[in-house]
């Protein structure tokens, strides 16, 4: 059954993967200063794919931004892993992002002089875990889910754009991040290799239980996640769990 609501999602929905109460972020001072968050309450269920979308300008990239520790809210508080992010200076912030957060850009970010398996193992390396035991379990569940064993030994250079963002996507994912966020992941990729890179990431919730939280632009991209958060001028205007295109596209039309 579908249902809409306003945020906070519906409860009963298990352990959270984030929260924001009373989330806002004004950028600049005086006449210049711009409301890009507008108290925003929000709870992410674990081991759920939530698409974020709404106009540009909206507030979707400040949103993720203060969820995963990028960006320091004006006021209200963020919740990450049961951990409140509120209080931790930079270097705490970068710590519990390497321990427990996962990041996809547009822009894949690869390391280009090191190999795909190599840029996959890299948040392992750099949190001083050795791939070894259940780390290298993970490993190896993460790229065979993502099909990339016989594309290890290759530099992302000679890697097509889709194999690419999967490299990305597993690096994001070995390290068992609480959540996952993905910014526009398919924007420089073509029709075809996006179907591929949403159908992984889809995957690596239902098969591997990540939580995946993902800003875009596209209906088509929306529709491999579960749930649908819409925001519209630095507001949550409905948290949509497994919305039919129907409704997505009137909420979207802001006629719901
Ligand atoms: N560093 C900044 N300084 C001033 N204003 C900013 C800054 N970052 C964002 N803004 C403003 O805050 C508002 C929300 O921006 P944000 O990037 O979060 O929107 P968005 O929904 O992600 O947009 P898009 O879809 O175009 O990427 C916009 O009006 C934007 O111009």
């Amino acid at each position: 059954m579908t249902t809409s609501t306003l945020s906070p999602a519906p409860s009963g929905r298990g352990t959270l993967a984030a929260s924001a109460r009373g989330l806002t972020r004004v950028h600049g001072r005086g006449d210049a200063a711009v409301h890009a968050l507008r108290g925003v309450d929000l709870d992410l269920p674990a081991g759920r794919f939530t698409a974020v979308m709404g106009p540009s300008g909206s507030g979707k990239s400040t949103l993720m931004h203060c969820l995963a520790g990028l960006d320091v809210p004006t006021s209200g508080t963020v919740e990450v892993a049961g951990r409140a992010l509120e209080g931790m200076d930079d270097t705490e912030l970068t710590l519990f992002r390497r321990d427990h957060v996962g990041f996809v850009f547009q822009a894949f970010n690869l390391l280009p002089m090191l190999t795909a398996g190599q840029n996959i193992a890299l948040p392992l390396e750099l949190a001083g875990r050795k791939v070894t035991g259940a780390a290298r379990e993970r490993h190896d569940l993460v790229v065979d889910v993502l099909g990339l064993r016989d594309r290890l030994g290759h530099r992302p250079a000679e890697l097509s754009g889709g194999q690419q963002q999967r490299v990305a996507i597993a690096r994001a994912l070995v390290a068992e991040p609480a959540i996952v966020f993905a910014d526009e992941p398919t924007g420089n990729l073509d029709s075809a290799a996006s179907a591929e890179v949403l159908g992984f990431l889809r995957r690596s919730v239902r098969e591997l239980g990540q939580t995946v939280v993902m800003v875009t632009h596209e209906l088509d991209a929306a529709a491999y996640a579960d749930d649908v958060v819409v925001i519209a001028d630095g507001a949550i205007r409905a948290h949509l769990v497994e919305p039919s295109t129907d409704e997505l596209v009137a909420t979207l039309r802001g006629e719901r």
